[in-house]
């Protein structure tokens, strides 16, 4: 069954030119998570808040368990929303706080403080009932604003970063506690965040940019096979190979490379920083350039090398930490052997001329792409 479903919503804030959202569709399974990443201003919080009805979109519907609710207010939803600020009410207690929704439901006060302390047990704060929220941490005080929602036993809950204002160490946590609470509840989520780590708790990822939704799969499709170089570029970490390709072969400057696209033309090779090698020489079957190092930074257990190719290209290439690169080092960087992710080249990008091709006929500039058959991404929502 479709917990959730957002069908063509656009929405518009008075008095601006551009909307915040544009005809963005996506369905979220019952029992199934979704995260919504992309850039700060890209319109995240309004798709959560037209899922919640704490905004009436301008154009298009929602749906709650098939039924629809576009214009219903966020409490007469089967929907809880959490915000990134715990909001809790200073006059209750830590149980008072749990209980508030129950309360607000018509439970009994015995069994809103049983509920309450069912919630405490589960976001690991037993024993805490009786203390004022004024005396929590700020993990705490996100764990009982956790509680709380999960106390309104709503079908869907709606999660707008409600764990970025904690330290590294206390998301982690709340990720393992997210991991507990679906197994023990089963809840519908939608999770907005900036954090690609954490988009990865949910089963699929929504990238919304500019309003507009590019892509719609796992978070792990979503990293390695970006469905444009918007998504590419917000991930980061791609080197970016302008070309042709003609019969599943890209051509560009770095030499030929297969690439898993279906179709003939300009293309862009997008090269991720681990899959890429520093090496003397070019083994065959791979692709490679000679390019030279310009900085250098430690990240954890592994350094970061930013290369310059003669063309211009930048490239990042991720290595073991102690691997010798030295800032002024010229190398050539390796990639392959494929096939490697490939995006058509859209109108705005600039192609150079590709290298030599084995198909003169097929030199025509701006060629169309095909769909792809089997589309490993899963559906794209709105691109
Ligand atoms: N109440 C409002 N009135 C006018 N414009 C708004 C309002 N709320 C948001 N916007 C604009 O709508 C766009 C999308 O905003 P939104 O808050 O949905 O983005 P976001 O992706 O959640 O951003 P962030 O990650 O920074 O929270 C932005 O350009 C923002 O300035």
């Amino acid at each position: 069954m479709t917990a959730l479903e957002l069908d063509r919503i656009t929405h518009r804030y008075p008095g601006t030119e551009r909307p915040a959202l544009s005809e963005v569709s996506v369905a979220v399974p019952a029992g199934r998570m979704l995260a919504v990443v992309g850039p700060s201003g890209s319109g995240k919080s309004t798709l959560l808040r037209a899922a919640a009805g704490l905004v009436r979109p301008t154009s298009g519907a929602v749906h709650l368990a098939g039924r629809d609710v576009t214009d219903l207010p966020v409490e007469r939803r089967d929907v809880t929303v959490m915000f990134q600020e715990p909001t809790l009410f200073d006059h209750l207690d830590v149980a008072g706080n749990v209980a508030f929704a129950p309360r607000l439901a018509g439970a009994r006060r015995r069994e809103a403080r049983r509920l309450a302390r069912r919630y405490l047990d589960l976001v690991r704060l037993p024993g805490l009932q009786d203390r004022p929220v004024s005396a929590l941490s700020g993990g705490q005080a996100q764990r009982v604003a956790l509680a709380r929602a999960l106390a309104a036993e709503r079908s869907v809950l709606l999660l707008d970063e409600p764990f970025s204002a904690l330290d590294s160490e206390l998301r982690r946590a709340m990720h393992d506690l997210v991991g507990e609470v679906r197994a023990a509840l089963d809840p519908t989520l939608v999770l907005v965040t900036h954090d690609l780590d954490e988009a990865a708790l949910a089963d699929r990822v929504l990238v919304v940019i500019d309003g507009v939704a590019h892509q719609h799969a796992p978070a792990a499709a979503v990293y390695t096979r970006p469905a444009s170089l918007a998504v590419a570029r917000m991930l980061g970490g791609f080197t970016e190979v302008p070309g042709i390709v003609r019969r599943g072969i890209h051509h560009s400057d770095w030499g030929r490379m297969p690439v898993d696209l279906f179709g003939e033309g300009p293309a862009v090779l997008l090269l991720r920083r681990e899959d890429l090698r520093l090496t003397s020489q070019a083994t065959p079957g791979t692709v490679g350039i000679t390019a030279r190092v310009t900085h250098r930074r430690v990240r954890g257990r592994r350094v970061v090398a930013t290369l310059r190719a003669p063309a211009g290209t930048t490239i990042e290439v991720e290595l073991p930490l102690g691997r010798d690169v030295r800032v002024g080092q010229e190398t050539v960087v390796q990639a392959g052997p494929g096939p490697a992710w490939a995006l058509p080249a859209t109108a705005a990008e600039t192609v150079p001329a590709p290298g030599p091709d084995p198909d003169p006929a097929a030199e025509t500039p701006g060629a169309v792409f095909t769909e792809r058959s089997a589309d490993p991404r899963g559906p794209v929502a709105q691109r």
